[in-house]
């Protein structure tokens, strides 16, 4: 590292003892409703002494405490899941002003005198079953708007700054800031801490890292004067480390460093190593494919449960979908539109954005109400897509309601009550909103691509018939095919018997993190094996 970069840390007062779990395996309590008990994957350590894996989960948002979309849905919910299979995490996020809020008076465990220029101390809570170290550094995170945009909706200038911090800081933790405390494996997610690993090979620790693409349009591109305020030596502006099209890039510096690499789903995973998909960074992705895998999100069962719902008014479940209609009609009178007509109500809960395909839905929404159906939009994101999409709600009023904003009771309601949730991706990692909406009895129609072609099966006449097709799939991603789409499922809905069909078999469809954290808890062990490490666990098939 150049000189005058390392951070000083003043003080470190003594651990909480639950941090700090005594060697030995140890009996996990049970997740959600199945009875089972696991018995925590051992981690042999360099002096015979053993102890459960620990993750570090670094991280810019984590439901429920910050989120702006799926990349929270997943980073809170993992950590519960892996638990199941005896994987401790604890998630470092940045000390934004609603997470200080909770916070109270907690003393620091370690304070930076200078992390890339600023004073900040790290923070440990235990909120709504997460282990967390909170980054609390008052000059970059504690400022209004959203965690990566002010009031206008502008990115915040220092985001450069802000997510480099967060690395860095997962970076001291990994090396043994905090004794007691060292991480076997550190996982990152997306670009905003992507340069966790970039810190920590600077640093010389060897630590596996696994990062985590879950949307790779986002990329942290800035300019490569920064190197030097990012305290990272001019040598690392090379096409085999940060260099991207003259600038440097976040995201490319975390797929150069980490051991492992994962996307949100097999399908993502291959699209991302071609050009069309992989913008810009297939061909790291090509060198680095043999540490590539996709693994499909899973959902929290107890967040979205119809049955249980505190946001869902009428809760029901797959034996009383009569209570989801009276939903239908909350929902209806809630956004100001008519009573039920003939056709479905089909809706929509998303960013409003390219990425998305909203733009062809402001075009083909008309479909749905020249049959007689409803149509709510309820998101935000690029203004000229809201705009089209206002336009057209206004030509049919009663009939569609587009709502600007962003509130998670607000989409509970909306899956419960709609019939159909339309989500026209170009490009999809994986989705969450589909899932949602199959356990909710509400029927998806998607473009097929990415986790949307493996998480949706069309309801073309042999899935009919072997009784397990989901929702409606629409390829090539085109107005026309998505209006197709939307015709195949309005002329469905007409027929009862099909429809509740449809939704039970979407009910019934499985999409809880079981198997998926299975997956992320043998790529753990994995890289701990090729480390040196022994791993011993009776939970996994290692
Ligand atoms: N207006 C609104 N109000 C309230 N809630 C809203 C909302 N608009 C969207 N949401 C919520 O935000 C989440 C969106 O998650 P997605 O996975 O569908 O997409 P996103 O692009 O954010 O995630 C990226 O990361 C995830 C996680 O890996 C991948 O599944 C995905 O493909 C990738 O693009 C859902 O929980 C949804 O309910």
């Amino acid at each position: 590292m150049e000189a005058g970069t390392m951070n000083a840390f003043i003080s470190i007062p003594d651990m909480d003892p639950a941090m700090d779990p005594k060697g030995g395996p140890r009996i996990c309590r049970k997740l959600g409703s199945g009875a089972r008990v696991n018995r925590a994957p051992v981690v042999e350590r360099g002096n015979g002494e053993a102890a459960a894996m620990k993750i570090l989960s670094v991280t810019s948002e984590i439901f429920p405490l910050v989120k702006t979309g799926g990349l929270a849905d997943v980073t809170g919910s993992l950590p519960k899941a892996m638990e199941s299979f005896g994987v401790e995490t604890t998630s470092l996020i940045p000390g934004y002003p609603k997470v200080m809020d909770m916070l109270g008076n907690a003393t620091p465990l370690a304070v930076f005198e200078d992390l890339l220029g600023v004073r900040a101390s790290l923070i440990h809570a235990r909120i709504d079953g997460l282990n967390l170290f909170v980054l609390d550094a008052p000059e970059l995170y504690n400022r209004p708007g959203g965690p990566y945009v002010d009031g206008t909706g502008r990115d915040h200038h220092d985001n450069w700054r802000r997510f480099a911090a967060l690395s860095r800081a997962g970076a001291e933790i990994a090396m043994g800031l905090l004794p007691g405390w060292t991480p076997d494996i550190v996982h990152t997610h997306d670009w905003q801490s992507a340069m966790t690993s970039v810190y920590m090979r600077e640093m010389g620790c060897r630590t596996p890292v696994v990062i985590t693409i879950h949307n790779i349009a986002f990329q942290g591109q800035f300019s490569a004067d920064l190197l030097p305020a990012l305290g990272l030596p001019p040598s690392l502006y090379s096409t085999s480390s940060l260099e991207y099209f003259g600038d440097i890039s976040f995201l490319k510096g975390g797929l150069q460093t980490a051991d492992a690499i994962t996307t949100v789903s097999p399908t993502y995973a291959r699209e991302v190593l071609t050009p069309r998909f992989g913008m810009g960074l297939d061909g790291v992705l090509n060198e680095r494919v043999s540490v590539l895998k996709g693994i499909v999100n899973g959902i929290d069962l107890d967040i979205w449960d119809p049955a249980i719902d505190p946001h869902v008014p009428r809760n029901y479940d797959v034996n009383a979908l009569r209570r989801k209609r009276e939903n239908r009609s909350i929902l209806l009178e809630k956004f100001g539109l008519d009573a039920p007509g003939r056709g479905p109500v089909v809706s929509a809960v998303s960013r409003l954005t390219w990425q998305k395909g909203f733009d062809m839905f402001a075009s083909t929404a008309d479909e749905v109400i020249h049959n007689d159906g409803r149509v709510i939009v309820f998101g935000q994101g690029d203004r000229d897509i809201e705009q089209a999409l206002l336009a057209t709600a206004a030509r049919y009023p009663g009939r569609m309601a587009v709502h600007i904003g962003y509130d998670e009771p607000t989409a509970h309601l909306i899956h419960a009550g709609s019939d159909a949730i339309v989500q026209p991706s170009r490009f999809e990692p994986c989705g969450l909103t589909q899932l949602y909406a199959l356990r909710y009895g509400t029927v998806p129609v998607v473009s097929r691509t990415g986790g949307l072609s493996e998480t949706i099966i069309d309801a073309n006449d042999a899935a009919m018939s072997a009784r397990v097709a989901t929702g409606f799939q629409f390829h090539p991603v085109t107005t026309d095919g998505l209006r197709l789409a939307l015709r195949r499922a309005i002329h469905a809905f007409e027929d009862p018997k099909m429809w509740a069909r449809l939704q039970n078999q979407g009910m019934k469809a499985k999409f809880s993190w079981e198997r998926s954290a299975q997956q992320y808890a043998v790529v753990y062990a994995d890289l701990l094996r090729k480390a040196g490490r022994t791993v011993r666990s009776t939970s996994l098939a290692l």
